[in-house]
């Protein structure tokens, strides 16, 4: 029938295992073939006299694990379904009917072995992830290479890959060239080129290039690598994604807490109720029998099952589906809200551009290009903006990097970056953030990148106007689809919010299809955009890379990371990590949501729908207890069954 146990009762679950995990559901079939048997001899009046005997037998299996469960509640003096479900079984029974309360008892058992089977299920796809760490690696000890548990690799381990095999731990390629699978980690089936990092650098594992980096738990392709272990096994990109995904099973979504509260004056309710219509024989209109059988009817057609285990399963099957497709959901919450919202705010830089800005011009004044690029690279260095990158590997055409001492380094988060060089203080950034005057013919050339919608970095000594940086980042090729995408499923509002210029914004929100662009924020101003969406449309998600946009991200409703195998802030930060950076999983996420809140509605309605009418039904005696017990159970089956359908989600391509 149902277990109204919150449903961590799957790893306390009593151990009897005599025909290995399935044991239950062959319990249920058993007592199912007892009771066919059972009523099939009830027509030969010989039999009679054994058939009480055969429906035993059917109880016996039927009711083996509900006691036991019940029974474990009760010492923890819990009240559970799993008792009155007992208890209506056996009351049948003292009727005289037999039969009914076998039926009660298979069905029971069968939802039950059902439902933990559906649990089971996405449980298992979830700790399918872990799997595909290897037990061992190879570690070069000397000059050769000795086998050693994946647990015991320190940082600095150098670990051989052979063709086709499972790579041990976060790293850098150091050696050989080959394509990875990185399907466990991002969902991604397409595999992708690696190459070994030359040169030692000291760099950290977010900052390492993706073609030079590769992830425990993915795969090696034809041919073997040799990598530097950059994080130890239980500090992985996948360990840790596990490590969320089981966490995020336990938090209580908004739609759980409501059920529990529902449930929490409707159990006593219907028990009162139950009780009371025992006793309606005391006024002389029925016999006890007739009392008894209406009694144990209502409290089957009452009890919450389907209410009970339709959310949770619903919740634990989309997270599920969401890890496998390398899009972890911290909890319930951020599935119902992902698929609540109605307007969207994205980061631009790295989110719908590549992130990958190229230098495209430059004008200088009153310094040589050679001493304007060593200071660029130089300072830059410092910083992890997308920007200073590219800025860096330009200024190698013409010079090298003169030396800074970090502590005379300051970045100025949405603005730039400025430093102290022989005494005087060197600002790279915003136009708007330099203290120097933009001279007036250099003015004019500004002008004239703005109409072409470049980037544009501005340099500064002291009062002095150095120079400005043309740059420009293409949007990723599949953001104009990914937009209308979203559109289809139904979101209302589209933002885009930039720290760069207007004009930049306009440029490509035109060829994304955005009519809504902000350009020139700082970090607060995002911050107060968010708000503002969250005014107007009760709910925001805001998508980014959570490297700037932490405040924003945290203000809105359910924050989105991109590329979040790379970044621990934004994998640690976010509600929603999208560990690829495919801008295609966006949609992917926002669909599985959707259909996941419609599952849940769905469900809600059903499981309240089925009581509001079988109470009645039953209270009236329109239906007896066997028909009330078939329509019970048949809900309950049909929404787990529903839950179930978003192990299999995919987003429709048109
Ligand atoms: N390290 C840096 N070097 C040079 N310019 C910088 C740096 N950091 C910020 N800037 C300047 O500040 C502007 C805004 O930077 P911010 O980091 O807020 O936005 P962004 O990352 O470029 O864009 P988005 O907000 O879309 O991610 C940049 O366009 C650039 O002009
Ligand atoms: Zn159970």
């Amino acid at each position: 029938m149902c277990n109204k146990s919150e449903h961590n009762h799957i790893h306390n679950h009593p151990q009897f295992n005599i025909f290995g995990k399935n044991t239950e559901l062959y319990f249920a079939i058993l007592s199912g073939i007892f009771l066919i048997l059972g009523y099939a001899l009830s027509f030969t009046s010989k039999i009679d006299d054994y058939l009480v005997i055969i429906y035993l037998i059917s109880f016996f299996f039927g009711s083996f694990f509900a006691i036991q469960e019940a029974f474990l509640k009760l010492l923890k003096a819990r009240f559970e379904i799993d008792l009155l479900m007992v208890v209506a079984a056996f009351g049948a029974a003292y009727l005289d009917k037999w039969a009914e309360g076998a039926l009660l008892l298979f069905l029971f058992s069968l939802g039950h072995a059902l439902e933990h089977y559906a649990l089971g299920k996405a449980e298992k796809a979830i700790s399918e992830l872990g799997k595909l760490m290897p037990d061992v690696a190879l570690v070069r000890k000397g000059n050769e290479f000795v086998e050693v548990p994946t647990s015991e690799l320190v940082v600095g381990d150098t670990v051989l890959v052979k063709a086709h095999e499972q790579i041990a731990a976060d790293g850098v390629v150091i050696a050989g060239e080959s394509s990875v699978n990185q399907a466990s980690i991002t969902g991604e089936s397409m595999p992708v080129d690696k190459s070994e990092m030359k040169g030692e650098s000291k760099i950290s594992f977010n900052d390492i290039p993706a073609e030079h980096r590769v992830f425990a738990g993915t795969i090696n392709g034809e041919s073997p690598l040799e990598i530097k272990v950059m994080r130890l096994a239980s500090q992985s990109t996948v360990s840790r994604m596990i490590e969320m995904v089981s966490e995020a099973k336990a938090k209580q979504s908004p739609t759980q807490h409501l059920t529990k509260k529902i449930e929490k004056y409707y159990v006593p309710a219907v028990l009162l109720l139950v009780i009371i219509l025992g006793f309606v024989f005391l006024t002389g209109i029925e016999t006890l029998e007739d009392s008894l059988y209406r009694a144990l009817t209502v409290l089957v057609a009452s009890s919450p099952c389907a209410l009970a285990i339709s959310t949770p399963g619903t919740i634990l099957s989309g997270i599920a589906r969401g890890a496998k497709k390398g899009v972890v959901f911290k909890g319930g919450a951020a599935l119902e809200d992902l698929g609540s919202v109605k307007a969207i705010a994205f980061d631009k830089t790295g989110t719908l551009t590549e992130g990958k800005p190229q230098v495209v011009d430059f004008v200088l004044n009153t310094i040589t290009k050679e001493d304007f690029f060593a200071l660029a690279m130089s300072i830059e260095s410092f910083s992890s903006h997308p920007l200073a990158q590219s800025i860096i590997s330009y200024s190698e055409q013409f010079t090298g990097p003169i030396e800074i001492d970090k502590n005379d380094v300051e970045v100025v988060n949405g603005s730039g970056i400025e430093a102290i060089v022989n005494d005087k203080r060197i600002q790279i950034g915003r136009i708007s953030y330099l203290i120097a005057k933009v001279p007036l013919e250099i003015q004019k050339k500004i002008n004239v990148f703005e109409e072409k919608g470049y980037t544009l970095v501005g340099m500064g000594s002291d009062s002095q106007f150095l120079g400005v940086i043309a740059l420009q980042d293409k949007p990723k090729h599949t953001a104009k689809k990914m937009i209308k995408r979203l559109r289809k499923l139904g979101i209302k509002k589209i933002v885009m919010l930039t720290g760069d210029q207007q004009a930049v914004a306009n440029t490509v929100g035109k060829e994304l299809n955005i009519s809504e662009v902000f350009g020139g924020l700082y970090p607060e101003d995002k911050v107060k955009a968010i708000e503002d969406l969250n005014k107007r449309y009760g709910k925001s998600a805001m998508i980014g890379d959570g490297v700037n946009d932490a405040p924003a991200m945290a203000t809105s409703t359910v924050s989105v990371a991109m590329g979040a195998a790379g970044s621990d802030v934004a994998l640690e930060t976010a509600d929603i990590a999208l560990l690829s950076d495919k801008i295609s999983k966006i949609p992917f996420a926002v669909g599985l949501s959707r259909s996941a809140e419609k599952i849940i509605k769905q469900n809600l309605y059903i499981s309240l729908g089925s009581i509001a009418v079988l109470i009645p039904m039953a209270l009236f005696d329109i239906t007896g207890i066997g028909a009330t017990i078939v329509l019970h159970e048949g809900t309950t089956v049909f929404v787990i069954l529903n839950a179930l359908r978003l192990l299999s989600y995919n987003l429709k391509e048109e």
